[in-house]
């Protein structure tokens, strides 16, 4: 086994006169939760599809589990694409068997294994159900389990949490966890942002087909500098000077960024001028400050409007 389940160095992808991936890098630790985050249209199906060997770059080159013939290794590989679907008229554990042949295990064992885990998932009444009378929540994690019931090194899962309430979209956060702490690597496609806040130890944000930032989460929210909220009973006085040029006062309180020379020469000048400081939070910008600085307000704002969008539809 290779150190990186993944590596990506130029990927192009143009449909007509689009380029609808343009030079996309990634690097995926085997072992690793990676996720691509980005607004609808950002190119992530399409990164995920090149990766995966179902698409072919126009530029660029890929290895996944150490070739550049993915889908050699394809039976090594669990996917959930972001087009969902079962059969309607199989029944749940046959579904997930049928999926596992798919992928090289035999039908006996995919059935074993299909009703084991659905018991482990709490859906042991389920497995003779066909597909058509399970509920959108319950079809969707029988396709999942079908995703992983080979045993898959690698597992590749393209908006996983689409479509998914809170109570499953938590189950699934759990389900992937485990997976990785089996030592099997993730990579999952997002536009929301907490998922990959939570989850992931790298990411990758795209928008417009491009990468601006490949790292890992800490890395991302370190481009932006902590932002102090300070309470003082002086409103004025030789401290103040002490204070950066952009903190602004409202009232007894004042906000501005953490000045480059740390807390503790800040916090000296405010004690030996008397400020009264009444209190004071440090605060380190999280994944979304992080995400509009680095793509751009307006990837973000498509970002919230479709988690909001989503929300109401789940
Ligand atoms: N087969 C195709 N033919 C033409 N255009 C395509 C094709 N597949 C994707 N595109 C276009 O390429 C761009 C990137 O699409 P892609 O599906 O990769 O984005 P995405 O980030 O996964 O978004 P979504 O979640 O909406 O699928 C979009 O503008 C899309 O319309």
């Amino acid at each position: 086994m290779t150190a990186n389940a993944i590596e990506a160095r130029g990927l192009v992808k143009i449909f007509g006169r689009q380029r609808a991936v343009d030079g996309v890098d990634l690097t995926v630790p085997a072992g690793s939760i990676f996720g691509i985050l980005g607004p609808n249209g950002a190119g992530k199906t399409t990164t995920l599809r090149m990766l995966l060997g179902i698409v072919d770059p126009d530029e660029g080159t890929r290895t996944l589990l150490g070739t550049d013939h993915p889908l050699d290794v394809a039976k090594r590989v669990g996917y959930l694409p972001e087009e969902r679907g079962l059969y309607p008229s199989m029944k749940a554990y046959d579904a997930i068997a049928f999926m596992g042949a798919l992928r090289g295990l035999p039908l006996a064992e995919g059935r074993r294994r299909g009703r084991a885990m659905l018991e482990e998932h709490g859906l042991g009444k389920a497995a003779d159900k066909e597909v058509r009378t399970l509920s959108k929540g319950m079809a969707q994690t029988v396709q999942l389990l079908g995703t992983l019931v080979h045993d898959p090194e690698l597992i590749v899962l393209d908006e996983p949490f689409s479509g998914l309430d809170a109570l499953n979209q938590a189950k699934l956060e759990r389900l992937i966890r485990a997976q990785a702490d089996k030592g099997v690597t993730v990579i999952f496609s997002t536009h929301v942002i907490a998922h990959a806040e939570r989850l992931c130890e790298r990411i990758a944000i795209i928008a417009g087909g491009k990468v601006p930032f490949t790292g890992s989460v800490s890395e991302a929210r370190d481009r932006l500098r902590p932002q102090v909220r300070l309470e003082t009973r002086s409103l004025d006085g030789p401290w103040r000077a002490a204070l950066p040029a952009d903190a602004a006062p409202e009232g007894h309180f004042w906000h501005f960024t953490l000045p480059e020379t740390g807390v503790e020469p800040l916090l000296r000048a405010l004690i030996e001028g008397e400020a009264g400081i009444q209190s004071l939070s440090i605060e380190r910008p999280g994944l979304h400050d992080a995400f509009v600085a680095i793509a751009g307000a307006d990837a973000a704002r498509q970002l919230e409007e479709e988690a909001l969008q989503e929300g109401s539809d789940a």
